[in-house]
């Protein structure tokens, strides 16, 4: 359950704490202090408090897979370069992570991209290791020669793709898909059939295709909001219909155009949908799909013992400080889970509430991930609750008065600039002292 109550015992400050704020971390080892499970805190039994209310027998929230795409659709991201030992350490990270699926640039792509899919089939990883092609016997052909578990084959049905992009019609698309199919089925391969821009097809074109393909085998369809566009009530009902007319796993992949990715991702999951696509940090083509630590953290408050008995959550840090570092950009200070202030809090009534019980302010626990809780006290919006526990901290006696009356003190101080970790512990030991020499 993602209730935390607990008497938080707190620690002093240490590293990773926002450089710019006094904060205490008050993250302990386990919230009830002893064995890791929390405290139910009026929460019975395995009920999951945030979940659906009601039951619905096609939602896959507690049951997915995650099919990993930062060798892929991370590849398109604009500033991507890896080089085959990145590739690697990415593969093994994500492995580590324990994601059901990893997925490869096409073979087709590049000579350097042939060999890196077939160096990376031969790390004997856990996870699958899949590639994404064109549909065109062609791509296959290279694609079953690499040694990957599964082909992913996409083929845009929109009308602006077939006018634009192929230049081809259904009839000859449904031929070709099946052509393909049955090939990569041939090696014994798993293979998935998508549709690109699938929310701007015609829905019985895609009913039709997706009928025919489930039809000759295929292992999973996959949906594609190629270009973002659409909302979680579109895929709800997208999915929902798809559930009803193939028999395999549906796979989604939705882009962040409109900022929707991952609502759509659980929404599909909701509807039916059996696999979801991410990349670390959400890194793809234009600004991407959903990250994988962000779905994961929309999931974890789903259903966290399946997220927890599943993924290494304490491996997300370092997958994505990987994949930041090779891409050179910065983790987002807003990042889920890992974001420099996803768990600092600040304003006085909040700090307040955590130092009681973080449930008041937190869906997710930090240590869950790895990760520290701080309060931040140096600063105009503080208040004397924090502030006493930083006496705590320090072991400086003061009454709830006393207490008050140093924190009006940092007040007045942060009015006119932000307090240190220093300059607080140095205002309140100086307090102290001047109380107990009776010069206060
Ligand atoms: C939405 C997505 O992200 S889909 C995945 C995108 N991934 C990639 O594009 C992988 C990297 N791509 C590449 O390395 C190259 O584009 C290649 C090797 C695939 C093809 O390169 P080229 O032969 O030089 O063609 P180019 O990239 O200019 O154009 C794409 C070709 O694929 C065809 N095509 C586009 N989509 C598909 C499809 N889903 N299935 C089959 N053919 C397709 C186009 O009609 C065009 O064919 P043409 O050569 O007859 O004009
Ligand atoms: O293969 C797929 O399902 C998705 C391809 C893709 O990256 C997209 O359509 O945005
Ligand atoms: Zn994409």
């Amino acid at each position: 359950m993602c209730d935390h109550n607990d008497p938080t015992p707190i620690q002093h400050v240490n590293g990773g704490a926002p450089d710019t704020h006094v904060a205490i971390d008050t993250s302990a080892p386990n919230h009830n202090g002893s064995n890791g499970v929390a405290k139910d805190n009026g929460n019975v039994g395995n009920v999951q408090p945030f979940a659906s209310r009601y039951s619905d027998f096609l939602s896959n929230v507690s049951n997915f897979k995650i099919i990993e795409s930062t060798l892929r659709e991370g590849e398109q991201f604009a500033n991507a370069f890896f080089d085959t030992e990145t590739k690697i350490k990415i593969a093994k990270a994500l492995d580590k992570f324990g994601v059901d699926c990893i997925e490869l640039t096409s073979p087709a792509a590049s000579e350097q991209s042939r060999k890196d899919c077939e160096a990376i089939c031969k790390l004997g990883l856990k996870t699958k290791v899949i590639t994404h092609i064109r549909c065109h016997m062609d791509d296959a052909r290279i694609a079953v020669e690499t040694g990957v578990d599964g082909v992913d084959v996409v083929m845009g049905t929109s009308k602006f793709l077939r006018e634009f992009s192929h230049g081809k019609d259904m009839t000859y698309i449904t031929k070709t898909a099946i052509e393909v199919i049955q090939f990569v089925k041939s090696k014994g391969i798993e293979i998935r059939f998508s549709t690109e821009d699938s929310f701007r097809s015609d829905l019985v074109d895609l009913l039709s295709i997706y009928q025919a393909v489930d039809k000759v085998g295929v292992n999973r369809v996959g949906i594609a909001d190629t270009v973002g566009v659409a909302n979680p009530r579109q895929v709800y009902d997208l999915v929902r219909t798809l559930r009803g007319v193939v028999g395999c796993d549906i796979e989604c992949h939705f882009h962040n155009d409109t900022g929707c990715a991952i609502a759509n991702a659980y929404t599909a999951l909701e509807a039916g949908a059996t696999h979801v696509d991410t990349s670390v940090l959400g890194i793809g083509e234009r600004n991407g799909i959903p990250s994988l630590g962000g779905f994961i953290a929309r999931m974890y408050t789903a259903d966290r013992e399946y997220v927890m008995s599943k993924y290494n959550l304490k491996a997300l840090r370092e997958v994505e400080n990987l994949v930041a570092e090779a891409v050179q950009i910065q983790v987002p200070f807003n990042n889920y889970v890992t974001g420099y202030c996803a768990f600092t809090h600040k304003a006085g009534i909040h700090a307040k509430a955590i130092l009681a019980n973080p449930s008041t302010y937190e869906i997710i626990r930090p240590e869950d991930f790895g990760m520290s809780r701080y309060v931040s006290i140096g600063h105009r919006l503080t208040g004397w609750n924090a502030v006493k526990s930083r006496c705590e901290q320090l072991e400086l006696t003061l009454t709830e008065d006393q207490v008050k009356e140093v924190t009006a003190k940092i007040k007045k101080l942060a009015d006119v600039r932000e307090q240190t970790m220093e300059d607080v512990d140095s205002i309140l030991r100086n307090y102290a002292r001047a109380i107990e020499n009776g010069t206060a």
